[in-house]
């Protein structure tokens, strides 16, 4: 399937930027990151990131199988899977570490070894501890810089924009913690100003103010018209942050879909004032449920069919929400739970 979006040509340059010429830094007191304008919604709404089919076996084991998704720009898509999902192989898939048993994806178009400078339009966070631990923070910034044949200045702006101080830039990395690492692995990831960020378990060894500052910075980042991938199981993290979500476990993927929806899939939890009333009008409507622990219905409907339905039988409503009480972990649990290590009662 013909899936070009963008031609190599067409990759936008240095000099064709459409945010050149503006001063992003200007009137704040910390750095910001250049902003990304796009043109217009229907642009946005094209997907910068395509994986079609891609699967990948290790002698008789098929860590990932037929995996296919889309990202758009202007959001966050958060790549949700237990531990040995295949999430790692698939981004190291798409960004050319592994190469793939069958299938193909494309970033802007073009598969990711095709792209001419690859960090001047993906940022890609795979494995911040595989950092050259004898090297500083700055000299592996600043190696980065000279091979996108970026001014050395974008160092030290980097290192601001991650909260990593000049000292802690000069000291050798393998003296750095893991969200030190991260941190720097976010420097190097967005230090060619890119315009997609593909990130595998960023939030990993980040303090909950490192998490909450990067969930800051991929927002914003997303605001601005980029696109994120970003991979965690992490799942509050990542229900605070993606309006995307793709769902993985044991290499198929088992739900692919907007936040909204998918939380809204989770049903809506009602609860009545006589709860044997509100479940015989809930069978009369044919509305299938089950009952949560302290007596309230997690039900197959709507809000709004589920308060018609009590109205029209008289019965009074005390709490009337979606069944996202767990958020999404509830509903990575239940999608995942054939394939999760730790089985979940249902
Ligand atoms: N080089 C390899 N050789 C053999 N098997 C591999 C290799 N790389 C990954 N696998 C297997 O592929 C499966 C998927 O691994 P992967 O690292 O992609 O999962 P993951 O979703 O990223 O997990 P985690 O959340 O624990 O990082 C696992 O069963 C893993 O053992």
């Amino acid at each position: 399937m013909a899936s070009t979006l963008l031609t190599v040509r067409e990759l936008p340059g240095e000099g064709q930027r459409p945010w050149k010429g503006v001063d992003p830094y200007r009137g704040s007191g910390r750095r910001a990151l250049r902003p990304m304008c796009r043109a217009g919604s229907a642009a946005q709404a094209r997907p910068m990131i395509i994986v079609e089919e891609l699967s990948k076996r290790y002698g008789a084991h098929q860590s990932v199988d037929r995996v296919s998704f889309r990202a758009v720009p202007g959001s966050v898509t958060g790549f949700l899977g237990p531990n040995g999902a295949g999430k790692s192989t698939t981004m190291r898939m798409m960004t050319g570490l592994t190469p793939p048993s069958a299938g193909h994806s494309t970033i802007l178009g073009v598969p990711y070894a095709e792209l001419p400078n690859p960090g001047r339009h993906v940022g890609v966070l795979l494995d911040a501890s595989a950092q050259h631990t004898g090297r500083t923070g700055r000299e592996i910034l600043r190696l980065g810089a000279t091979v996108m044949g970026l001014h050395r200045r974008r160092v030290d702006e980097l290192l601001e924009v991650v909260g990593l101080s000049a000292d802690e830039g000069d000291r050798r990395v393998g003296n750095y913690s893991l969200g030190m690492r991260q941190r720097l692995g976010l420097a190097h990831a967005l230090l060619g100003d890119p315009q997609v960020l593909i990130l595998d378990e960023p939030a990993n060894g980040l303090d909950p103010a490192g998490i909450h500052w990067m969930r800051g910075l991929l927002k914003a980042f997303a605001d601005r018209g980029g696109t994120v991938l970003l991979s965690s199981h992490l799942l509050h993290e990542i229900e605070v942050v993606a309006d995307h979500l793709v769902v993985i476990g044991r290499g198929v993927i088992v739900a692919d879909g907007s936040k909204a929806d998918l939380l809204n899939a989770a049903g809506t939890l009602v609860r009545g004032t006589d709860p044997a009333a509100l479940a015989r009008c809930l069978e009369l409507a044919g509305h299938a449920f089950t009952t949560t622990e302290d007596g309230a219905y997690v039900v197959e409907a709507t809000r709004e069919q589920i308060a018609a339905v009590a109205a029209r039988h008289g019965v009074v409503i005390t709490e009337l929400r979606g069944a996202d009480g767990a958020g999404l972990e509830e509903m990575f649990l239940q999608l995942t739970a054939d394939d999760a290590r730790e089985k979940v009662s249902a």
